[in-house]
């Protein structure tokens, strides 16, 4: 050991002392605050007097009662604080932090010691820090600047300054195992640790190595939109998560992990970040694919398809008769032309064109949908849209309310009374009995009771309608959806919407929603329509949005999620490389993302560097897409990728076989055999038995598994592996210059070592790579 880590290592042993003496304290306060919990809870009632007999008892029942709550939600906030604190000082011992910054601020001589580590250390008298949060505005530096000038910026103020040393420190289990000074080392020892190790079930946390570039990201507070565009691997999940931490630390008064929302590709994405955050010591955001929000939304009225089923359909059938206007209808309706059209069609039903659904009561038209729609036209032309169907509302409530006294008397009634069962009446009868009081003379009436029971009977019957009033089903969003898309329509309001092609999206989009089906493309459309219609559900609780893999989002989407989410500030984070939904058009990018909020209130930020992929893997995988040359790769060493050409799917079959063991034996934790389709996927894993232990990814899997998977392109999105085999790159398979991004996201996966097979002739998009990059065999 020499000398500076001999030193190193004292200080460690007493910032560790600190932090036993401080668990020990912290242990006895959490246990002490736990019996406190359980006896507040315990003995409740037993100081509580309960008097309700006149109004000032009441009174001070109700004021008691508040007292006890609030002593009891006291004593758990404080025991969840210490207990939370309890296990960031036990996460602490492990290595209570991974950096230090010598700085000297302007006008001073003293040099400072700054350590940094995920959570802040003070010493007993809570004045000194032993350790600054990686968030705290100090930090800051130790991200932001080489050795040299710098500055940060605190909420007093610019600090300048010098930073005379820093330091990096790799400490495992208590001991200092390694430091570097970075002044002297050459390139990021700590990273290049980091990124050659393999992967494991979850992605971790990355605040020991986050580059300038990413700080950028977590740290930014100005604007109302961030997009964030960056090479595959190049951090921005990462990014995206410290930045939520971050977040949740410089907001801590008033920011709760449930205020922040992720948007995310799919559920096994959701658990294969999920440890991020709490590994940092904060709770998780929320997170939700928007197939989620859509079905939440649309379940009553739909069964939505899923994007991977159209998805599935596009790579998998591009022979069918309607690939052609299916892929034309997808770019159009995720354009802000559409959206615009809805927008303008929904100002049109001011005028005309509502469709409603009459209301019918066991059997009989209450209303007819021409009387609903004859009322709503002829309403006061002062009221605003939303205001009429507010009245329609009303009115059909009293339509109801007079229905209910008219059936009183029905037959029918009577005949329900005669039938109820036993515990049906003795139900009613206890009710009413409730209702009337406990009076001797409450059941002399045999006329009143019959009414009574049959008030129940019309109510109960009335009560689904009454439902369906309350939520507007009145208004049949449906056919007003299918109803955009009549040729009057069209020609009066879609401004140039008469082409050829846009006929076909139409009478194709009819005939679907006529089969009762409803398309993915269709499907934020339709909810936008329905929005606009009924009046716009919005969530102000959600103070920041994220929105990852945000390339697959239409720019009608992203309209849509401002619109929901109006208090919050978006962050969005894409690479249009990757973009492999049909929506996404040749020139995909986020240009018109910034019409969201306008160029002054949005902030963009370029990731070039990409940090997932060995040096080789990267040099491959950028010389398949356009302007690729800008990706940078971390000098991390690794075999070159390599390209098999086998004759036959047998032989393809034995040679991944083989190179399976191959990379188990030199324990790869997680290898994949990555598909186009969900389609090939099956076939695969079917033809691959003979590999143990062997995982199908499909569409609903939930969990990242280690070890072998079999995974459709699309379902690998935002994920890694140590080591990728690229199932078919046959020119037979990957054909199509469509599928180029698809095919870069494959490649992209890889961390450690990539096979690429090719049954029979490889695919034109492999022309560009160079023999450099790829070292091509034949088998
Ligand atoms: N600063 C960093 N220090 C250590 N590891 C990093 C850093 N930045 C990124 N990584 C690692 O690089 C890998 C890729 O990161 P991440 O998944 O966040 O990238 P991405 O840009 O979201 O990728 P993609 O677009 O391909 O899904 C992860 O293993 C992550 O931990």
């Amino acid at each position: 050991m020499n000398n500076e880590i001999r030193q190193e290592q004292e200080r460690l042993d007493e910032v560790l002392e600190t932090i036993n003496q401080q668990i020990g304290k912290i242990e006895g306060e959490t246990s002490q605050r736990k019996k406190e919990v359980v006896n507040i809870r315990k003995h409740f009632w037993d100081d509580l007097k309960v008097n309700v007999d006149t109004f000032d008892d009441y009174l001070e029942t109700i004021i008691g009662l508040r007292q006890q709550a609030q002593a009891l939600s006291v004593s758990e906030g404080e025991h969840r604080y210490t207990s939370k604190r309890l296990s960031t000082l036990r996460r602490m011992k492990e290595a209570p932090y991974f950096g230090r910054i010598d700085v000297t601020e302007e006008g001073s001589s003293l040099t400072e010691h700054i350590y940094i580590g995920t959570s802040t250390l003070t010493d007993p008298s809570g004045e000194n820090f032993i350790i600054y949060d990686w968030r705290a505005p100090i930090s800051s530096v130790y991200y932001d600047y080489p050795p040299g000038p710098m500055e940060y910026s605190t909420p007093g103020g610019v600090i300048k300054g010098m930073l005379e040393k820093k330091w990096q420190y790799i400490i495992k289990g208590g001991v200092v195992e390694s430091m570097f000074d970075t002044s002297l080392t050459i390139g990021d020892e700590i990273l290049q640790q980091v990124l050659g190790k393999g992967r494991d079930k979850h992605m971790h946390s990355i605040v020991s190595t986050i580059q300038r570039e990413q700080n950028k990201i977590i740290r930014n507070d100005r604007g109302r939109l961030l997009i964030v565009q960056g090479a595959a691997g190049s951090g921005k999940t990462s990014a995206a998560l410290q930045r939520i931490a971050y977040l949740l630390y410089k907001n801590r008064d008033k920011l709760k992990a449930d205020q922040i929302i992720l948007f995310s590709p799919n559920s096994m994405f959701n658990n294969y970040v999920s440890n991020v955050l709490p590994e940092l010591g904060e709770e998780n955001m929320q997170q939700v694919t928007f197939q989620e929000y859509l079905d939440h939304r649309l379940a009553d009225s739909f069964q939505v398809e899923d994007p991977y089923e159209q998805l599935e359909f596009l790579l998998t059938e591009a022979d069918a008769p309607s690939y052609s206007t299916r892929t034309a209808s997808i770019q159009f309706k995720a354009s802000l032309r559409f959206f615009e059209i809805i927008k303008t069609y929904r100002q049109s039903l001011e005028r005309s064109g509502m469709i409603f659904r009459g209301v019918k009561f066991r059997g009989k038209t209450l209303v007819s949908a021409k009387q609903i729609t004859e009322r709503f036209y002829n309403t006061d032309t002062t009221l605003s849209f939303h205001n009429k169907i507010d009245k329609l509302k009303e009115w059909l409530g009293e339509l109801l309310d007079e229905t209910e006294k008219l059936e009183l008397k029905k037959p029918w009634v009577e005949e329900e009374i005669e039938y109820l069962s036993k515990e049906d009446y003795q139900k009613v009868y206890s009710q009413i009995q409730k209702k009337r009081g406990d009076t001797e003379d409450s059941f002399d009436d045999y006329e009143q009771e019959n009414e009574l029971l049959a008030r129940m009977i019309v109510r109960k019957k009335l009560k689904k309608l009454r439902k369906r009033i309350k939520a507007l089903q009145f208004i049949n969003i449906k056919a007003i959806y299918k109803q955009l898309f009549d040729e009057q329509i069209r020609n009066e309001q879609w401004k140039g919407g008469n082409t050829p092609a846009e006929r076909e999206i139409c009478l194709s989009t009819q005939k679907m929603l006529d089969e009762g089906k409803l398309y993915y493309e269709d499907a934020t459309p339709f909810l936008l329509l329905k929005e606009l219609i009924q009046g716009f559900q919005t969530n102000t609780s959600i103070k920041y949005l994220l929105v990852d893999e945000a390339q697959d989002y239409s720019p009608f989407q992203f309209e849509f999620l401002k619109r929901l989410f109006p208090s919050a500030r978006m962050t969005v984070l894409g690479d249009f490389n990757q973009a492999i939904f049909a929506h996404a058009s040749e020139r995909v990018n986020f240009e018109t993302l910034t019409s969201l909020y306008g160029m002054d209130k949005t902030e963009s930020i370029t990731l070039e560097q990409s940090y997932r992929s060995t040096k080789q893997i990267i040099e491959f995988t950028r010389e398949l897409i356009p302007e690729g040359h800008l990706i940078k790769a971390i000098d991390r060493e690794g075999e070159k990728p390599l390209l098999t050409q086998v004759s036959s799917r047998e032989e393809l079959h034995d040679n991944i076989v083989s190179k399976v063991k191959d990379w188990q034996s030199r324990r790869y934790n997680t290898i994949a055999i990555i598909c186009k389709s969900a389609a090939e996927s099956a076939a695969a894993f079917k033809a691959l038995s003979l590999i143990k232990d062997m995982k199908l990814v499909q569409r609903g899997t939930n969990e990242y598994e280690q070890g072998v998977v079999v995974i459709p392109a699309y379902l690998a999105k935002g994920i890694e592996f140590d080591a990728v085999i690229i199932y078919d790159a046959s020119a037979q398979t990957y054909g199509d210059e469509s599928l180029r991004r698809l095919f870069y996201t494959a490649c992209t996966r890889a961390m450690h070592n990539l096979q690429v097979y090719s049954v029979g002739e490889p695919s034109p998009l492999l022309l560009n790579a160079s023999a450099d990059s790829l070292l091509a065999t034949t088998n």
